[in-house]
């Protein structure tokens, strides 16, 4: 190296504090401005990466460079502007992010794990009531005896999220739904803060461990292969909303706030998570995209959170209302209140002109930017971004492979919760017998992948149908473990006369809700669309049946339940629908433990465990159990 090229940001044997600071004493504000920019993909080319300094770039939901774009396509997407970044001046390298809840659930063939909300039903629960003393991690293995299991599909989502060459996720949420009539409660993994604190675990899955010698508060980051930067959001509340009225308000007092929706955040960063992003929710009317006391005064002046804010999608716009009706004030009060990236994501030369502006007549002051900076600098090299801003093909054949499918069919085996088992408890339905002549399958929801997958699953809503993506329905998954000489008749709704005329041992009834995502899933009934109610009246008054329900949340059941004979809530499996036959068949016990409550009518909503008003149809940590087959 000459003395000309010797830069000391570019030494990885220098100190962080002294790569960061000598990077920062270089660049100008355009500079500084671009690497708060983040755009998005269908806006982002090579040139202006180069052009704009831009620092980040994403997929919004279902956003892909082409239909089943394979790992090699994504691959060259990222490098490919990554390397427009990289022939800037000071060559800092872009971060690319994108939303993998529930695995790589944009991308074709990627495992697709069960969404939050059946990961939050995968714990053994032990209904130890002791307040939450010392330690905080102390008192989550009461909630939690299986937190690896999360923590091991956080290591899977990170090596298929790197096989497409992408080193960051918009995950995991760690919203605590309070209401499930909010579009968004899949994404939540309990109404429980403890259980969601004790889900933090994905986080050192995704990053790596935090090295006890690591800064409390600091990002951290692996840099061994296969491991990415990830984001607890929506930070703060979003899971608190009124009716669960998506991006509205969150009605609740300081100590609630902090008691219910605050501890998980502490756990994330204790935990080294190296980016928090911020809800599009209001604070008892304060919207939190503007709201510095707790952007800059709690989460990072008193929890000391030194890895990078980042905004939601168009959040800054969306503090006013109508969105944009003044992106001047939206600008100063975002980037005022300390968040340090923005999520535009398009129209990214108003905010870059627009905040270049305030900052020129002293409306932001340049501290504020520097401080976003030296934040978002430091999750990039902490990450080794500036040694490795390229990726290759070494970990392609990670995406998909059998491995995480396995371990996506024990997340989907341990999230079912056996609501019902029999009309009387000393004559169970479930375990099925494997041989049993013929038997019928039915219900929407029996032979639909995109069903069972739910939304962010392809595309940001989801989608219907077994052409989206690679995996195995719960019907294929029937045929392929009863015994050879049992006859399995699949009809999706038939009526009463089918199922009497055909004399089945059983039937499996699966039914639900379609996919959805956020507002478009906001629900004040919860009624399971039709026909779902009346493939579970003619099929279950004419035969022994087992209802499975495919759903993000409760919905209503009691008006059925009397006709069900066994019933399962299967919440929103994914891919690997064995799992559920896993435990419908006996190979495996019924083990899951409701996460949620499940209500008996919508108008006792909102209701949680430890309310006064406590009337459950299934109580929060209720669920049967079962014992595996002897085979
Ligand atoms: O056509 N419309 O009607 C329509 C409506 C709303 C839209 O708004 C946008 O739709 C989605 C489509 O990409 C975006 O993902 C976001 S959502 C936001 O995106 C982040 C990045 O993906 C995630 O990490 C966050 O967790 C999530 O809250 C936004 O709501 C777009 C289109």
């Amino acid at each position: 190296l000459t003395e000309a090229d010797y830069f000391k940001y570019k030494d990885p044997k220098q100190p962080l504090s002294a790569r960061i600071r000598d990077l920062m004493k270089q660049m100008t504000l355009a500079e500084k401005i671009g690497q708060m920019t983040q755009i998005e993909r269908t806006v982002a080319t090579p040139d202006v990466m180069t052009k704009y300094f831009i620092g980040s770039v994403l997929s919004g939901g279902g956003s892909v460079p082409a239909p089943k774009a394979s790992a090699e396509t994504w691959i060259n997407l990222v490098n490919g502007l990554q390397k427009g970044s990289l022939s800037t001046r000071l060559g800092i390298p872009m971060i690319y992010g994108i939303d993998a809840v529930h695995g790589h659930n944009n991308v074709y063939n990627a495992t697709i794990f069960p969404h939050n909300v059946g990961l939050g039903a995968t714990r053994q629960v032990t209904f130890i009531l002791t307040q939450i003393s010392g330690s905080p991690q102390a008192s989550f293995k009461h909630y939690c005896k299986d937190p690896n299991l999360v923590k091991r599909i956080g290591e899977a989502t990170a090596l298929e999220v790197r096989a497409t060459g992408i080193p960051y996720v918009f995950a995991p949420c760690i919203a605590v739904c309070r209401d499930p009539r909010w579009g968004r409660c899949y994404e939540s993994y309990s109404e429980d803060h403890k259980i969601v604190q004790a889900m933090t675990e994905i986080i050192p899955g995704l990053q790596g461990d935090m090295p006890p010698t690591a800064q409390k508060g600091a990002p951290y980051v692996s840099t061994a292969k296969g491991k990415v930067a990830a984001c607890a959001k929506h930070y703060l509340g979003d899971g608190g909303t009124t009716k669960g009225i998506n991006e509205n308000n969150t009605v609740i007092d300081l100590n609630g706030l902090l008691r219910i929706h605050m501890p998980a955040y502490l756990n994330s960063i204790l935990k080294g998570v190296a980016t928090v992003m911020v809800s599009y929710s209001s604070w008892n009317g304060k919207k939190m995209h503007a709201n510095k006391e707790l952007v800059t005064g709690y989460l990072k002046d008193k929890l000391r959170f030194r890895g990078f804010v980042i905004s939601d999608w168009e959040g800054i716009d969306r503090i006013t209302s109508p969105p944009k009706a003044n992106y001047s004030y939206s600008v100063q009060a975002g980037v005022g209140a300390g968040i340090d990236m923005i999520m535009v994501p398009y129209n990214f030369t108003d905010f870059i002109d627009d905040l270049t502006y305030q900052v020129k007549n002293n409306i932001i002051p340049m501290s504020r930017i520097d401080d976003a900076v030296k934040r978002i600098l430091r999750v990039k090299f902490v990450m080794g971004l500036f040694e490795n801003p390229l990726a290759d093909l070494s970990l392609a054949s990670q995406l998909g492979s059998k491995e995480h499918r396995e371990l996506a069919r024990e997340a989907v085996r341990k999230s079912l919760v056996l609501l019902k088992n029999g009309k009387s408890a000393y004559k169970p339905l479930l375990p099925l017998p494997k041989k049993a002549g013929k038997i019928l399958v039915a219900g929407s929801h029996a032979d639909n992948l995109g069903n069972q997958c739910g939304g962010w699953t392809i595309t940001w809503q989801g989608l219907e149908g077994n052409n989206n993506t690679m995996g195995t329905t719960i019907l294929s998954a029937i045929k392929s473990t009863v015994d050879p000489t049992t006859q399995v008749v699949y009809n999706e709704n038939p009526d009463a006369n089918f199922v009497k005329s055909n004399k089945f041992s059983y039937a499996i009834v699966v039914v639900g809700e379609p996919p959805y995502a956020e507002t478009f899933g906001d629900n004040l009934n919860l009624t399971i669309p039709q026909p779902g109610p009346s493939t579970i009246a003619n099929v279950c008054g004419a035969v022994k049946c087992v209802v499975v329900v495919i759903s993000g949340r409760p919905v209503v059941i009691q008006p059925y339940l009397a006709g069900i004979d066994a019933l399962v809530a299967a919440w929103l499996p994914g891919t690997e629908g064995q799992g559920v036959t896993d435990a419908l068949f006996g190979d495996y016990g019924f083990t899951g433990k409701l996460a949620r409550t499940w209500f008996k009518t919508v108008d006792q909503l909102p209701m949680n465990v430890g309310d006064p008003h406590y009337d459950p149809l299934f109580p929060f940590g209720f669920g049967l159990t079962t014992k595996p087959t002897k085979n």
